[in-house]
């Protein structure tokens, strides 16, 4: 049984991730965390997280104390500053890491590599097989399509989100970037006023906020004449958690490293 802790349990994410462990064989929950002063604090885990009748697990309010009961494993969906936080704990207890959280500066993401010099992170903005798949697909077409398509990535998400652009928005622009010998430099995050034509180089990333859309991303080649769509919409978040389990199976068994879920679920680098 891997020994598992979840940050953040109260969560969209982190409910789901404590339901679906719990329903997972080979995965055993021994911790529970909440954000520092919390009203859930000393709850039980599953009742904190609406997820059903009372598991005998109590919720506390700090990594280390939750990293106490032997854990082998931390599934962190709570956001990049709780994330960067959770890291050095890790880092110091030596415990691998899922890190599922979006929204990091570069900054942030230079402390998880660092960390990850003494612990196995995974640190992937998107764990759905699916979205990962889609990645792979959009770095291939971006190669065989080239310079004769403008690209754009268009992303939805519920209007509870915290970050814009996506991390999924923005990684795919990062495989596009790369696909196509190009930099972030050419990110256009937002366009407004006299923009001027579009220059051929630039990607843009779009977002767009409201009711409960779970996350969606397009990736748009439009050319002369035709135009290629490649989308992916997820319509539960139990695909995320799914693959953050299938993350933290793999991560547990790697050397020290920064990760993502190309490396779990072994496709080649984009
Ligand atoms: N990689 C992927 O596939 C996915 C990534 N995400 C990302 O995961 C993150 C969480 O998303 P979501 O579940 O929707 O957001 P929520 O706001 O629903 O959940 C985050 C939880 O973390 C808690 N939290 C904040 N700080 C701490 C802390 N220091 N210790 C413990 N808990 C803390 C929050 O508490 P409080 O409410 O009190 O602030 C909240 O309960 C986001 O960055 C999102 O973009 C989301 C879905 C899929
Ligand atoms: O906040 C969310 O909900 C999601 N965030 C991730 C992201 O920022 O890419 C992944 C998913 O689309 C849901």
């Amino acid at each position: 049984m891997l020994r598992t802790v979840i940050t953040g349990v109260t969560g969209r994410m982190g409910g789901t991730l404590l339901r679906l462990a719990r329903a997972t064989s080979g995965f055993s929950v021994v911790g529970a965390t909440v954000r520092p002063g919390s009203p859930s604090v000393g709850q039980d885990a599953a009742v904190a997280a609406r997820q059903g009748e009372p598991m005998g697990l109590v919720v506390v309010d700090e990594l280390d104390r939750a990293l106490e009961a032997d854990a082998q494993v931390v599934i962190d969906f709570t956001g990049a500053e709780a994330s960067v936080h959770h890291a050095r704990l890790c880092a110091m207890r030596g415990v691998p890491m899922v890190i599922g959280s979006t929204g990091f500066t570069s900054q942030a993401r230079e402390v998880v590599a660092a960390c990850a010099r003494s612990i196995p992170v995974v640190l992937a903005p998107n764990t759905s097989v699916g979205v990962n798949v889609v990645i792979q697909v959009a770095s291939e077409l971006a190669r065989v399509l080239g310079e004769g398509f403008d690209v754009e990535v268009l992303e939805a998400h519920h209007r509870m989100k915290k970050d814009a652009p996506s991390g999924t928005a923005l990684r795919l622009a990062e495989v596009l970037a790369s696909a196509l010998g190009r930099t972030k430099e050419d990110f256009v995050l937002a366009r407004e006023g006299a923009v001027g034509a579009r220059t051929q180089k630039e990607i843009g990333v779009q977002a767009l906020r409201g009711g409960d859309v779970v996350g969606e991303h397009t990736v748009y080649f439009f050319g002369e004449g035709e135009r290629v769509e490649l989308t992916h919409r997820a319509t539960s978040r139990d695909q995320f958690a799914k693959g953050a389990l299938r993350a933290a199976g793999w991560v547990v068994a790697q050397r020290p490293g920064l990760y993502d879920m190309a490396d779990v679920l072994g496709f080649k680098r984009t």
